[in-house]
């Protein structure tokens, strides 16, 4: 997909939450859009019942959507292919996929994560392992809700790019009217918010759990915002991005929603929760903060960058500090000017 025109084919990689709504949306839009799934029933019901109940019950999905669990045929002739795994596994699956890309396709990652170990955004991985340059790659990011933009509620969005007229084309290719995508370069800014803003709604979720309100939710929103500004700031990142539906927008949605699958999760370990009876609830899906709260906070370190709410929040994950000590520890730093 190059220039200006709509993507008329795209596959679509993971058919779980995220995937299967944003699928939804490009059939919506007009696109030619073929799933994979990993599992076949899961393909099958959508080709004959256009449900997928596992991931978004009760939502209809357009018959126009075909499903499929070969890769193969998924990306035959795809002119954009749309990575809908968990940022963690996406390496392991493009690598696997990665003889299967049509050569000039834009790649367009969903995942709002930083790989551990590496410490790499989501673009850079899929760059290095797909072996294209980076102006190929595309990242869809904002406060995207998969079971509210499956209802068809109103949402806005961000489409990424460096290549201007790539983020136009899949601009085009997922408006719908309910979906108003919005384009920006600023590829750096629009990961690095969406990665970190689930650190935060982790932390908002302890809070919800410790039974504390909305002062404690927005001082943690606000200041959430100001330790991303200042990664972002550190890596490159435009600070007016953290303002916009990527940074901000998210940031709150995610913060405050209890379809969020990492508050729910950070609830769940203010209410006294171990981590693994947290992950146990999640039924499978992914609450990326979790594992991102790490390399944020070891990217973070790396620049020298002071992010308090994330070493809080990968304390209480994976250092066994008690949700209480850990909003101690973060009232009790030393006083300084906002
Ligand atoms: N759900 C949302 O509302 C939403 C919105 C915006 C962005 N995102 C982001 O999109 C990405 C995908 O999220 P999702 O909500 O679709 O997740 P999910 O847990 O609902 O689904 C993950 C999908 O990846 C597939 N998969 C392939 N290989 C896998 C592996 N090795 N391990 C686990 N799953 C594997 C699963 O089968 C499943 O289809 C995440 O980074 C998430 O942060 C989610
Ligand atoms: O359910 P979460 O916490 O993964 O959040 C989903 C989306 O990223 C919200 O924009």
């Amino acid at each position: 997909m190059t220039g200006a025109e709509p993507a008329r084919k795209v596959t679509v990689l993971g058919a779980g939450s995220w995937g299967t709504t944003f699928a939804k949306v490009l059939a919506d839009a007009g696109s030619d859009v073929t799933l994979w799934a990993r599992r076949a029933e899961v393909a099958e019901r959508i080709n004959t019942e256009h449900q997928n109940p596992g991931y978004v019950p009760g939502v209809a999905l357009p018959e126009s959507l075909r499903a499929t669990d070969d890769a193969v045929e998924a990306m035959h002739g795809a002119e954009a292919v749309v990575l809908a795994v968990p940022s963690q596994t996406l390496r392991e699956n493009l690598a696997g996929w990665q003889p299967l890309l049509p050569p000039d396709a834009t790649l367009v990652s969903l995942a709002k994560g930083v790989e551990l170990s590496t410490l790499k955004r989501m673009s850079e991985v899929v760059a290095e392992v797909a072996d294209v340059p980076m102006d190929q790659v595309a990242v869809v990011s904002g406060p995207n809700l998969a079971m509210e933009i499956a209802g068809e509620q109103p949402t806005a969005t961000v489409v990424a790019c460096t290549d201007h007229d790539r983020a136009v084309a899949l601009q085009a290719a997922c408006s719908t009217g309910y979906f108003r995508p919005y384009t920006n370069t600023d590829l750096v800014g629009i990961e690095l918010a969406g990665a970190c803003k689930n650190v935060m709604a982790l932390a908002c979720g302890m809070a919800a759990g410790l039974g504390y309100g909305q002062n404690t939710m927005s001082s943690l929103i606000t200041r959430g915002l100001a330790e991303t500004t200042r990664l972002g700031a550190a890596l490159g990142a435009e600070p007016m991005t953290f303002a916009g539906l990527a940074g901000l927008g998210d940031l709150v949605a995610t913060c405050t929603s209890p379809l969020s699958r990492n508050r729910t999760f950070g609830e769940r370990l203010g209410r006294g929760e171990t981590l693994a009876q947290a992950q146990d609830a999640t039924n499978g899906q992914v609450a990326e903060g979790v594992k991102s709260c790490s390399s944020i906070r070891e990217l973070a370190a790396h620049h020298g960058v002071e992010m308090p709410i994330t070493e809080v929040v990968h304390r209480v994950c994976h250092e066994d500090l008690g949700p209480v000590p850990g909003a101690a520890q973060l009232l009790g730093r030393e006083r300084k000017s906002e």
